[in-house]
């Protein structure tokens, strides 16, 4: 079954602890948290502070998609925090192997985002390394946008090349624009966590969007 990451981007920023409570008791599976520098995208969220004044507020894992330059600065100070899945993005470093490398060896899982632009083909010499593929289904930087639909093929590519690989760990994410008029295509294509944000947190009752998404009978 597909688990939900609803993404904090598309909550109510003066109300982020009572927002996380909301969505857990309403289902969720993870807690995806997007940190934007304001360089590697054109938006500014949080960091490592207000990540871990959230940490005691919720028992859902951490879903920590760094939208950032220079990723190699910002392990430190998340694995401290309690950090499930620290996933940074195949654009942002020339150096993802290393990097996979020092996740792990800071106690996190280690993720690699691509752009809607970026080929899963960039993943192969690394997927065996990998206990994330998070497949970019808009550009980075903003909640509410269209789902971009070659991100469907991107999704089957990345489980393709994992199950190559005989990565049987590893899931692959897709993130941006899912919503109840595109999750089928989505979960169809074989994606294992989802992302929503506006769909979940614009959502009347959140619950029932949750249930939806994941396809709950
Ligand atoms: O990383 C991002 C955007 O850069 C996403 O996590 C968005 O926050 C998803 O929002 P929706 O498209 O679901 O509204």
């Amino acid at each position: 079954m597909v688990k939900i990451a609803p993404s904090m981007l598309s909550a109510d920023f003066s109300k982020l602890a009572a927002e996380i409570k909301e969505i857990e008791e309403a289902g969720a599976d993870l807690l995806h948290i997007d940190v934007m520098d304001g360089h590697f995208v054109p938006n500014l969220t949080f960091g490592a502070p207000v990540v871990q004044a959230l940490r005691a507020h919720t028992a859902l894992p951490f879903d920590v998609h760094l939208m950032v330059t220079n990723p190699e600065d910002y392990v430190e100070s998340f694995a401290t925090i309690g950090v499930e899945y620290f996933t940074f993005h195949a654009e942002a470093t020339a150096h993802m192997h290393r990097l996979i490398q020092t996740i792990k060896e800071h106690g996190m899982k280690a993720g690699v985002s691509l752009n809607p632009s970026t080929p899963v083909a960039v993943l192969e010499d690394i997927a065996a390394d990998l206990d994330m593929i998070l497949v970019m289904s808009v550009n980075p930087g903003f909640g509410g946008q269209s789902f971009i639909p070659h991100a469907v093929r991107k999704i089957q590519k990345a489980k393709n090349l994992l199950e190559f690989v005989g990565n049987k760990d590893a899931v692959v994410e897709v993130d941006g624009g899912v919503n109840g008029k595109t999750v089928e295509a989505v979960r169809n294509a074989g994606a294992d966590i989802l992302v929503a944000g506006s769909a979940v947190f614009g959502a009347d009752d959140r619950k029932a969007m949750i249930h939806l998404l994941r396809g709950d009978k």
